[in-house]
């Protein structure tokens, strides 16, 4: 059951996704969709706007027919409570038809203040009690803060077992992020290098060209830090900190990453201006054009003081990463879309080539996770020719790249790891809980000063000056992500 059908998730990922699925085999014929929305659509109109979604995101119609006979259509608004009992009439003889077995699978693709009500109307009206497994599909945002998250998560869980939930985080469906693990716990060249006997410092990098586009009113509220930080930002730094687990298996992964959210040192008041920066966009030039500020976005403030970008030095105090600084930045309106993390290892002790006085360049890991997908190692190597000159050198891996962002590869991964029972991919409670206790200390803050000076970043470029002297003071300088690029060696 998709919530929220009509809207722009489940046109754009949702439906795209699940016919990648049913195209590749991983769906079995024994299946139906109940799409839920307000507007009065029949079923044979749902199934043309599925297939219109399907045909405009992927373009292909091979058995879209079939696809789209899988597909039923609910007209209920989720704050009345009298439909609940229609949609489990709808569910029921699906079931039967379809011989599901009673399994099901309840996607909430909708604004966020309606998750605790449908949780609530789905097992009040009978819908959860079903011979099967029941799974909750929850989006983001989860919570605006701790308490609001808290308060959330006590509703659904009146319904649903930590188990049985699975809050997205479409990052973690993303190939290289899945990949943090194997690159890190499958070499073995790796791994003992992986601490801070030999790593200077790791950068983890998510920019963005869009700006707020048409979700001025949710982003006002939201900013960079609860949009970006709290979650992606956090999940990438606890997948690349993380101990080994002791198995691949769901419980000891979540286990080890809710350790380093633990690890990670609070910062609180005065102090948060030392480990973070705070940015806005002004006017500014993208792709050679003129852009507007974020004040001049529609459903923005004209005097808002929301942050578009953040960038953070996070230190995980614990025995394999005390002393090593984790930068973070985020933001919209930069210069480049790309998502990367670098890790740079720490000099060796001498430079016995060439001169003294001209340092070797660093070894470097980049870890490329969209637009390109792959691994660059950076390394040394004799110049050709006589003498003993030294040149960097980058040794690539380029996985074939996905055309565009936030693709559905994403999602269908995801969607895939949900019906066969998999939440490695999904964020526990846990984590969730953690990652708000530690922005909201900064959030407290930056929202009780109102002298942000911004805007103080022009739109097309990476960000504010802060952000730079966040890592100069410490001896460190942000590696340029555009011309790290994997092909460019
Ligand atoms: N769009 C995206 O790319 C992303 C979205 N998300 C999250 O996904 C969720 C959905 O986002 P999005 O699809 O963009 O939102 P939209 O506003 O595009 O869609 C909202 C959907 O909810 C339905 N709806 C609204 N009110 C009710 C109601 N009272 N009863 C029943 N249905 C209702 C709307 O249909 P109708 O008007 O017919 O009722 C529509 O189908 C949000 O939590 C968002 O944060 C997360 C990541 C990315
Ligand atoms: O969750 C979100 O992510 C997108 C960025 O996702 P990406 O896969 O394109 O990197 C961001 O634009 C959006 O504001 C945020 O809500």
């Amino acid at each position: 059951m998709i919530f929220g059908a009509t809207g722009d998730l489940a046109k754009r990922k949702l439906y795209p996704s699940l016919y990648h699925l049913f195209n590749k085999g991983k769906l079995t014929k024994r299946f139906a969709v109940i799409g839920v929305a307000r507007r009065p659509l029949s079923h044979e109109d749902f199934k043309a706007h599925v297939k219109d979604s399907v045909l405009t995101s992927i373009g292909s119609n091979d058995n879209i027919d079939e696809f789209v006979s899988h597909f039923y259509y609910q007209a209920h608004d989720v704050t009345d409570s009298d439909s609940y009992m229609a949609l489990k009439k709808l569910a029921d003889d699906l079931d039967g038809e379809y011989s599901i077995d009673g399994n099901r699978i309840f996607y909430l693709a909708m604004a966020p203040e309606f998750f605790g009500t449908i949780a609530e109307h789905l097992k009040s009206d009978g819908l959860t009690d079903t011979s099967g497994f029941k799974r909750l599909v929850i989006e983001k945002p989860f919570g605006h803060d701790l308490p609001s998250a808290q308060e959330l998560n006590e509703r659904i869980r009146t319904a649903f077992s930590e188990d049985e939930i699975y809050r997205i985080d479409h990052y973690l469906g993303k190939e290289m992020i899945q990949n943090i693990e194997v690159i890190r716990f499958a070499n073995a060249l790796f791994e003992p290098l992986w601490n801070n006997r030999y790593i200077s410092n790791i950068q983890v990098t998510s920019s963005e060209t869009l700006g707020v586009e048409e979700r001025g009113g949710y982003y006002e509220k939201s900013g960079a830090l609860r949009d970006m930080v709290q979650n992606h930002m956090l999940q990438m730094v606890a997948l690349l900190a993380m101990e080994p687990p002791i198995k691949l298996t769901t419980d000891e992964i979540r286990s080890e990453k809710v350790k380093v959210l633990r690890a990670l040192r609070s910062i609180k008041d005065e102090g948060i201006k030392d480990y973070f920066v705070r940015g806005q966009y002004g006017e500014g030039q993208i792709d050679g054009k003129s852009v507007s500020g974020y004040r001049e976005e529609h459903n923005v403030n004209e005097e808002s003081n929301t942050e578009t970008y953040v960038a953070g030095k996070l230190m995980i105090d614990n025995f394999r990463w005390a002393g090593v600084p984790i930068y973070i930045r985020t933001g919209k309106r930069m210069t480049a879309k790309s998502t990367k993390i670098v890790v740079q290892f720490k000099d060796i002790p001498m430079n016995l080539y060439y001169s003294m006085d001209k340092p070797l360049a660093p070894n470097l890991l980049v870890i490329h996770i969209q637009p390109e997908e792959g691994i660059t190692l950076h390394l040394n190597a004799k110049k050709s020719g006589q003498g003993m000159e030294t040149t960097p050198v980058k040794l690539n891996f380029s996985n074939k790249s996905v055309d565009g962002m936030n693709t559905p590869e994403a999602y269908e991964k995801l969607l895939h790891d949900c019906m066969r029972g998999d939440a490695t991919n999904f964020t526990h409670w846990d984590e969730v809980a953690l990652s708000w206790s530690f922005v909201d200390k900064i959030s407290d803050i930056w929202e009780s000063t109102k002298d942000t000076g911004f805007p103080n970043y022009e739109a097309g470029t990476m960000g504010p000056r802060a952000a730079d002297e966040l890592l100069a003071k410490d001896g460190f300088f942000w590696w340029p992500v555009t011309n790290l690029d994997v092909d460019n060696c």
